[in-house]
């Protein structure tokens, strides 16, 4: 005698939903010829540990390929239809065969099914909407990093070499005109850099706005106050040294991040980028102190940007005193940009070995 499983249906306008209730099912046999499904398998149902079949003709037709998956509790098989539709009901015989059943747990009716297929489309329609505005603003950014580090690494490159070449050149002499031959690019770079800043802050690149706040105010301190608005610092071969060491690591931090743009890498870059501010970082903040302490006599002599009080008090704080406070921040901002550039060397290392392994 053979046994027949309880069979859950469902349906949707592409294709058949049937659950057939066989625990642990084993050597499922389901096949689809001419619009009849056959099933036999072995497994726990009803009547226990058996093996159990049923067929079904179906009310409309079928593509013959049909995909089943057992689960511990059940067997679930999909049967496409031939064309999308509704249908009224599942099997060509009007009396429903008393083991097949509706299966509440997938059931929609028409309606229902009609405004899934809208949300999924919706769905589909929104994430390609969203893929397309990704890509496009992911490219625009790739493209405008690249143009801004390539601009970088043009101009820092100029000023080494430019720098390299006199020393070798004019010698020592070379040394006491730096501010008049660099100052222009070195203006130019610098105020650019503010667009790190912003790159940070709008999450553009991931990276801390602090950090880059610190480099770029740092920088631009000792660029506009001190060496611009000083002509009297524009001689000392401290701006030769300032400027050296910050196109020092510039030529190969932007090149760095063109290749990053490009998703290439060239290990001897990443490790110079990566470790030649631990000797450069130090010496740029020493060099930076230097032109800070030769500046302050000068400011003291020329009351530049000193602030007048009041007749009855009858002096000004001189900007010496702000300089002063300077002095103890250059080497707060020393210690957090170190701490943050130490940080990313042993983040950046540890991936790429984690990488290789
Ligand atoms: C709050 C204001 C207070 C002001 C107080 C003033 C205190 C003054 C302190 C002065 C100290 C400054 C001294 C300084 O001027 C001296 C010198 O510069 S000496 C020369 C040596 N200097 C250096 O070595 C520092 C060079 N500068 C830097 O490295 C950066 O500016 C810094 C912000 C310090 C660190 O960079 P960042 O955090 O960006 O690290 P990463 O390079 O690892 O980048 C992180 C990820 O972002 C991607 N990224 C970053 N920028 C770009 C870009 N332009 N284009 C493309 N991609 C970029 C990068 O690829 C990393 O991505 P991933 O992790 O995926 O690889």
């Amino acid at each position: 005698m053979t046994l027949t499983p309880l069979v859950y249906w469902a349906q949707r306008h592409g294709e058949m939903y049937l659950r057939v209730a066989l625990t642990d099912a084993q050597n499922i046999d389901v096949c689809v010829r001419e619009n009849v499904l056959q099933f036999r398998a072995q497994g726990h149902g009803a009547k226990g540990q058996n093996e159990y079949e049923f067929t079904l003709e179906f009310l409309l037709p079928v593509k013959p390929e049909v995909s089943h998956r057992s689960t511990q509790r059940q067997v679930n098989i999909t049967v496409q239809k031939e064309q999308h539709g509704w249908w009224d009901r599942l099997t060509s015989q009007q009396r429903k065969p008393a083991f097949l059943t509706p299966d509440f747990d997938r059931w929609l009716d028409e309606s229902d099914a009609e405004t899934e297929i809208r949300e999924k489309e919706e769905k589909r329609n929104k994430m390609k909407a969203s893929t397309h505005k990704e890509e496009g603003f992911v490219s625009l950014k790739t493209v405008f990093l690249f143009v801004y580090n390539l601009v970088q690494f043009i101009a820092f490159a100029w000023i080494f070499v430019n720098m390299t070449v006199r020393l070798f050149i004019f010698g020592q002499d070379s040394l006491f005109d730096t501010f008049n031959t660099i100052s222009d690019v070195m203006f130019f770079c610098q105020i650019l850099a503010a667009v790190e800043v912003l790159n940070a802050a709008f999450g553009v690149v991931r990276t801390g706005v602090v950090p880059t706040l610190i480099q770029v105010v740092g920088r631009n301190f000792i660029l506009f106050i001190i060496f611009g608005s000083l002509e009297q610092m524009h001689n000392k071969p401290v701006v030769f040294f300032v400027f050296y060491l910050w196109s020092a690591i510039e030529i190969f931090r932007y090149p760095f991040y063109m290749l990053g743009c490009l998703d290439m890498e060239w290990k001897t870059l990443t490790w110079l980028r990566y470790t030649i501010w631990i000797p450069l970082y130090p010496l740029g903040v020493l060099a930076e102190a230097v032109a800070v302490i030769q500046s302050i006599p000068i400011f003291d002599k020329t009351k530049l940007f000193s602030i007048p009080l009041p007749k009855v008090i009858g002096t000004s704080i001189n900007f010496s005193y702000v300089l002063h406070v300077y002095l103890v921040l250059m080497f707060l901002g020393l210690f957090i940009n170190f701490r943050h550039l130490y940080k990313q060397r042993t983040r950046r290392f540890r991936t790429k070995k984690r990488k290789t392994n």
